[in-house]
């Protein structure tokens, strides 16, 4: 199998290194400085073992030339990036005939749960990842991945639900590239869990450092009483945490810990949007179609959005004035 990697950043970087250092075929796909750096310099994966430079093709688009049958394409971008990567790459020709929206798998290694019905437009083949690694992608070319020992855990299986022999074939490769990669016939219900774990993602964007329990909880209730609600079954703390183990850590990286979530990599990278749309506002959307109120979730939605608009640095937005939107 050859992997084209859709969006090269800290999970997709990551991945792609893993993948290329075990002997994979591997494509990256990037844009804008990151992909020059790439170009010019190879991907540079720091960890706390070491650092790996990988060499290799990197593009922006798919080539003139049809993809090989046996490519499988994971894709990596932030969600509200999703709509323009999965419309460059569904009509790209196949060896043989037929496009890769017809004929090549198409795995979501991305958080939220809006990739994957928005995949299934245009892709016939849609594998879901609930990703658990903890990278940072903050300056062109280098990729930061604090996961250890391991780099982290890559839950995989069909969308909307099942397994099959690709998933085995694909959480193989992964698992032979140092992740921990279980197949999940319930890949969404991992996803969904994942979701509330996430629901702090912008808290920790606005203020920075640590979220304040009191404020984390109360984004999370709200999602629960939204899941619950809608009848959408979610794994629970407990039992991410559980599977988790010790296999999923983190430690420092030339001395430093990890930084900030990946939306805190958004506003601190000034990338003038962030995915809090389809984390939060997935619950504020889900709130509105169940009869839920969703204020907290709504509050941080809007000032991660006003933030990333008013491109407001990581960590630097007035934690006041958060306090009094949220109540
Ligand atoms: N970082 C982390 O630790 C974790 C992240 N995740 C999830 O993984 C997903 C990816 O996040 P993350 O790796 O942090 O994101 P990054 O921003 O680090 O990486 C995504 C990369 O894709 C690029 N990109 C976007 N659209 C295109 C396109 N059409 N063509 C080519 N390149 C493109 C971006 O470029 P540009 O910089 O120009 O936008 C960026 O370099 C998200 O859903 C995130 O929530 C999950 C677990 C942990
Ligand atoms: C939970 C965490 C921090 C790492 O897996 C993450 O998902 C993110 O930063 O978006």
């Amino acid at each position: 199998m050859r992997y084209v990697i859709i969006g090269a950043g800290a999970v997709g970087g990551t991945i792609g290194v893993r993948l290329g250092e075990a002997g994979h075929d591997v494509t990256l796909v990037a844009r804008g400085a990151h992909l020059d750096a790439i170009r010019r310099r190879g991907l540079t994966l720091r960890t706390p073992e070491g650092t790996a430079t990988w060499r290799g093709p990197a593009t922006d688009a798919p080539g003139e030339g049809p993809l090989p049958a046996d490519t499988v394409l994971v894709l990596t971008v932030k969600s509200q990036d999703t709509p323009a990567a999965l419309a460059a790459w569904a009509d790209a020709p196949v060896a043989g005939g037929g496009t890769a929206g017809e004929r090549l798998p198409l795995f979501t290694a991305q958080n939220g749960v809006a990739n994957e019905p928005a995949a299934l437009r245009l892709f016939a083949r849609v594998h879901a990842v609930c990703v658990w690694l903890p990278a940072t992608h903050l300056e062109p070319g280098v990729v930061v991945a604090n996961g250890y020992p391991h780099p982290g855990m890559l839950h995989v299986g069909r969308y909307p639900d099942g397994s099959d022999a690709l998933d085995h074939a694909v959480a193989a490769d992964l698992t032979g590239a140092g992740f921990v990669a279980p197949v999940r016939d319930d890949v969404m219900r991992w996803k969904y869990g994942k979701l509330l774990a996430n629901l702090g993602n912008g808290l920790q964007a606005l203020l920075g450092g640590d979220v304040p329990a009191d404020l984390r909880d109360r984004v999370r209730a709200e999602g629960q009483a939204v899941l619950a609600a809608a009848g959408i079954a979610h794994t629970s703390t407990e039992e991410e945490a559980a599977e988790r183990g010790d296999r999923v850590g983190h430690r420092p990286v030339d001395g430093q810990e990890r930084s900030g979530s990946s939306t805190w990599q958004s506003l601190a990278r000034s990338v003038g949007s962030t995915e809090v749309d389809h984390l939060n506002g997935e619950i504020v959307l889900l709130g509105r179609l169940h009869g839920v109120p969703t204020p907290a979730n709504a509050a941080v939605a809007y000032a991660v959005r006003r933030a990333a608009r008013e491109r407001i640095r990581a960590g630097g937005f007035p934690p006041a004035e958060l306090a009094k939107m949220i109540g």
